[in-house]
């Protein structure tokens, strides 16, 4: 996969070409671009955003600048054109699965009060575009929310995680939060370990697992539950 990235803070983009992902992209699993949009202005101020039409508070960005630099970084290869925006579409792991089979992704990362809603409109004839948030919260820019949508993103690819199930046992992969996980020692602070995680009985285990993840997801996401398709849960998870 090649994922690009267009920003007035590259250096913002730095994180990923650390730890996982930096090795991700020195295994070759990952092409990484990072370029600055200011790299496309042609005027002495570097100008990247002006005020907005109609009024209102803040500035926008120029469609003009984003249009030269996505010509030119996109090229003719075909990608997927992602703009975070907080008006944007949930960006879940269902997104992350589905964009992990993409060849290349584009990003667009914003700031101010965000892009001149041409240059979405100007792409869609070109390829896929989807604008997205990731969460109901309000950023400064689109910068942070890259990472978080790269990382979820490469940590699916064949071959970046160490332990492969990690990814099939994620929380969400199956609908659910995950539910609490242990290691040594025994007993800290007063604090046990579960005595069915010590028992050795892997049947055991697996139910008290679901039983705790059913458990968290009902407490802490009961829209999950809901979502779920109805075959999704046993006859031994609706009794618990
Ligand atoms: N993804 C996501 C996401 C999120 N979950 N919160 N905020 C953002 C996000 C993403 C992109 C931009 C761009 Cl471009 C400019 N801003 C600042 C802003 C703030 C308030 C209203 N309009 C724009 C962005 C915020």
């Amino acid at each position: 996969m090649r994922i690009d990235v267009v920003t007035i803070f590259p250096g913002y983009l730095a994180p990923l070409r650390e730890a996982l992902l930096g090795r991700a992209i020195e295994a070759g699993l990952v092409e990484l671009g990072v370029h600055d949009l200011r790299d496309w202005t042609h005027d002495v101020h570097q100008a990247v955003d002006d005020s907005p039409y109609g009024g209102g508070p803040g500035m926008v960005m120029r469609p003009q600048v984003w249009g030269e630099a996505l010509d030119a970084v996109l090229g003719e290869e075909p990608a997927r054109l992602v703009v975070p925006t907080p008006a944007g579409r949930p960006f879940t792991q269902a997104t992350a699965q589905a964009w992990a089979a993409e060849e290349r992704l584009v990003f667009a990362c914003g700031r101010y009060e965000g892009i001149d809603q041409r240059v979405v409109d100007a792409y869609a004839d070109r390829g896929p575009v989807d604008e997205v948030s990731i969460g109901d919260y309000v950023l400064v820019g689109g910068e942070v929310a890259v990472l978080v949508m790269v990382e979820a993103v490469v940590r699916l690819l064949p071959g970046v995680l160490g332990n492969p199930v990690s990814a099939q046992e994620d929380s969400f992969s199956d609908g659910l939060l995950e539910g609490p996980a242990y290691t040594r020692p025994v007993s800290w602070r007063g604090l046990d370990v579960p005595d069915v995680l010590r028992s050795g009985n892997h049947a055991a285990i697996a139910r008290w697992r679901r039983d705790r993840a059913l458990e968290r997801t009902a407490a802490r996401r009961p829209d999950l539950l809901d979502a779920l398709p109805p075959d999704a849960l046993d006859r031994a998870d609706r009794a618990f």
